[in-house]
């Protein structure tokens, strides 16, 4: 069974092309990562299969049924990360979180233990306008899950955590999809989308220029692995064993670094141009 079908999806903005024929299909269970620069088009997509949007073409299909318009069928199944703006103003976190539960029937117990899970339960009696950026982000991200929704949205769930509440929110939602749920997010971080996700669609100017597991597409790539000594020496190699036991006969060991390929590398060669996160 697949979790979101989409073929053809199009939406225009006057002259631009927003989101250009996209096709994508993702498994029940899958990670799935939409990666690309600003502007890309990631939340666009999103957007438009949440329900959120319209298309101008093209068909989106999540759980079987068509998003658009508010399908209320697929509400309770789905959970939308929601912008820090969508909050109800002057709630407490703790409120804002019970609102969303209550929608559901979720108890408010367990309300409460999606705001120690995504590490805020120190902040529960603070109102959302005084939270910080990544405090009000997991508070959303909370929102998004409290109801145990089948298929999770995200879009750019790590933008402004700092690197502990990023790699805690990776641990979250790696263990959301160990668990069966199907997670769906957009992200222009390569490493996050390399250690998270089964597969990734790489978005320029609204297009997808490449889908497939992270691991296939670095490997098509056939990029030489770059090993650099501690003076300073760089050598190109697609035989990086033969050239690490040189370097060990030659007791050169100590201190090398080495870089092989990243999906940074998949874009460039892709575009012909840097990866500008
Ligand atoms: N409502 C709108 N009206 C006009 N143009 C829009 C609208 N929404 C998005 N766009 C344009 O569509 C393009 C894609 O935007 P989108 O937000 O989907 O990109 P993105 O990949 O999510 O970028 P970012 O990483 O910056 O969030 C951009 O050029 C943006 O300016």
């Amino acid at each position: 069974m697949r979790a979101i079908e989409v073929e053809g999806l199009t939406k225009v903005y006057g002259e631009l092309r927003a989101v250009d024929d996209v096709g994508l299909e993702v498994a029940e269970g899958e990670f799935f990562g939409i990666l690309g620069p600003n502007g890309a088009g990631k939340t666009t997509v999103l957007e438009l299969v949440e329900g959120l949007r319209q298309p101008d073409a093209g068909t989106v299909r999540v759980l079987g049924e068509s998003p658009w318009r508010r399908n209320r069928s697929l509400l309770p199944r789905i959970g939308v990360q929601l912008q820090a703006s969508s909050f109800f103003e002057r709630l407490t976190a703790r409120e804002q979180i019970h609102t969303f539960a209550a929608l559901y029937d979720v108890a408010p117990a367990a309300a409460d233990a999606w705001l120690d899970r995504v590490g805020i339960v120190d902040k529960a009696d603070t109102r959302v306008e005084d939270l910080s950026g990544g405090q009000q982000q997991r508070l959303s991200i909370a929102c998004a899950l409290v109801h145990d929704p089948q298929v999770v949205f995200l879009d750019e769930p790590t933008a402004s955590l700092d690197p502990q509440a990023r790699r805690n929110l990776w641990d979250l939602l790696s263990g959301l999809n160990d668990s069966g749920r199907t997670v769906v997010l957009t992200t222009h971080h390569m490493d996050e989308a390399e250690a998270l996700c089964d597969r990734v669609a790489i978005m320029d100017g609204g297009r997808i220029l490449q889908l497939a597991s992270p691991a296939a597409l670095i490997q098509g790539l056939a990029a030489p692995t770059r090993i650099t000594t501690a003076d300073g020496e760089t050598l190109e190699t697609t035989d990086p064993a033969a050239v690490l036991t040189r370097l060990a006969d030659e007791q050169r060991l100590d201190g090398i670094s080495v870089r092989t390929a990243t999906l940074e590398d998949v874009f460039l060669d892709l575009t012909g141009r840097e990866y500008r996160a």
